[in-house]
């Protein structure tokens, strides 16, 4: 496993000037007190060199791993971690979480969060982060190239020529110009699809489960099937989810056009990739591009086993779509400022499972934060501990969902231990910190 506890003399120069986005977002967190003791990061999976960069021009101290982890490995490292980074292979599931007693937040420096027990998260006061749109553009450009690629048998003849066999004909090659693109998910991966697609000259025809805009002329089906019935190329872009699991089987194969083509750059668990096989070598679809996979190694190297190997005119990549340059350095600036400031400012904006609160630095205030069962009169408990010590409330923002309420409070003096551990023994009370 290559790790590195990142010391100067083993990584690039920590960046000075941080991308523009995050020095303006991290800018207004520099009149608030450093966090009182130091901060553990712990990144898998290769997380790109500016998030890490920024922890550390944060002095948090950060331990990268290329790889991801086990549960097993995971519940030993992170058990004095404040911060965790994966990307779309590590699982952090409900006993990863309760075995985290220090754990902050959670980081996913990509746009799945099917990986990370949510609820659990929620539930333990663990807010989890993401990047919604950083590598969409990405995954969007890869299935524009691979349709061509699919349509003219691209890496087929390519593997011929590398293999000194000159294999020029125009049989079953076709151009994408006036062909229906069928896309199944109209998110934000999906709708640019449509776009770029359309100005290749191809129809696009979509369906999702909630209702769209469709953007150019593209138009909505009804049903997954009247998709499916009607595309040459049919491309999934729908998130992991039990209504997704297995989405596309033998018989929405059978109900594909014949010489069809099918593209998987979801999750691995939408398709059936036994049941594509077998339509690939019977020659009912004439192509496929996959690049997720039921299960996907750890780390980079070899033994990868797919079904899908030598099937005729089948692309497979190793789970690429958001692998570009672009993408990465972008989700490492969004996931790791959002970071920053749930450390030292209590902001959850941009968490997919907690509510969104921020509120400004105010001088001279001093901030707590408490995360609560959502049952009726907690604000009144904890504002009855700050009045009866005579502590004036400078500012309080509360949110809650179904399940847990969130409170951000600034208070005119410094909180004592003794303040943090009566709120923090209020029975609803599920984690209270002293910011500042
Ligand atoms: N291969 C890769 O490297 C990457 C893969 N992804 C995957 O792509 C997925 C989609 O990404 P985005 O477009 O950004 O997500 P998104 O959330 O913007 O769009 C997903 C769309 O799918 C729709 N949907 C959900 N269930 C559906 C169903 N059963 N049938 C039809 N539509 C359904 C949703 O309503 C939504 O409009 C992500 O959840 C992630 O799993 C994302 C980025 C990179
Ligand atoms: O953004 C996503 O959801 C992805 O699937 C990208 O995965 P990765 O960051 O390349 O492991």
């Amino acid at each position: 496993m290559n790790s590195g506890t990142s010391s100067p003399q083993s990584r690039s120069p920590v960046c000075s000037s941080p991308p523009k986005y995050a020095e303006l977002e991290l800018q207004q967190l520099e009149r608030i007190p450093p966090p009182k003791h130091p901060v553990k990061v712990l990144l898998l999976e290769n997380v790109h060199q500016t998030g890490v960069s920024l922890f550390e021009r944060e002095g948090f101290q950060v331990e990268l791993l290329k790889t991801s982890l086990t549960e097993e490995e995971l519940m030993e490292k992170i058990k004095d971690v404040h911060i965790v980074g994966i990307r779309s292979k590590t699982q952090v599931t409900k006993r990863v979480l309760e075995n985290a007693s220090k754990l902050l937040a959670v980081g996913c420096f990509c746009i799945g969060t099917d990986q990370v027990d949510l609820e659990a998260a929620e539930r333990l006061g663990i807010p989890v982060f993401n990047s919604p749109f950083a590598n969409t553009r990405s995954v969007a450009e890869l299935i524009i190239a691979e349709v061509v690629c699919l349509s003219r048998k691209l890496f087929d003849v390519s593997k011929g020529c590398h293999e000194g066999r000159w294999l020029k004909s125009a049989v079953g090659c076709h151009e994408i110009r006036g062909k229906t693109l069928g896309i199944i998910g109209y998110g934000h991966i999906g709708s640019q699809l449509s776009v770029l697609a359309e100005s290749q000259g191809m129809n696009v025809i979509f369906y999702d489960i909630i209702p769209v805009l469709p953007l150019g002329n593209s138009t909505p089906c009804k049903s997954l099937e009247e998709v499916l019935s009607n595309a040459d190329f049919v491309t999934l872009h729908v998130p992991k989810s039990p209504q997704t699991a297995n989405m596309i089987g033998e018989k929405e194969i059978k109900l594909m056009k014949k010489g069809a083509y099918l593209l998987n750059a979801s999750r691995g668990t939408v398709v059936d990739l036994q049941a594509l096989a077998n339509a690939l070598r019977s020659g009912h679809l004439a192509g496929a591009a996959i690049d997720v996979y039921p299960k996907e190694p750890k780390a980079n190297g070899v033994g990868f086993e797919t079904p899908l190997q030598n099937c005729p005119n089948t692309i497979l990549t190793p789970h690429i779509g958001g692998s570009t340059e672009e993408a990465q350095q972008m989700i490492g600036e969004e996931v790791a400022t959002a970071l920053i400031k749930l450390v030292k400012s209590g902001s959850t904006v941009n968490a997919v499972n907690f509510p969104n609160l921020e509120v400004p630095f105010t001088p001279s205030s001093h901030r707590i934060l408490n995360v609560h069962k959502n049952v009726p009169g907690v604000l009144r408990d904890i504002n009855e501990i700050f009045a009866s010590r005579d502590t004036n409330v400078k500012a309080q923002v509360l949110g809650t969902t179904a399940d847990i309420g969130y409170l951000i409070v600034d208070v005119d003096k410094e909180t004592s231990e003794e303040v943090k551990e009566a709120i923090a023994s209020l029975k609803p009370s599920l984690r209270t910190r002293i910011l500042y």
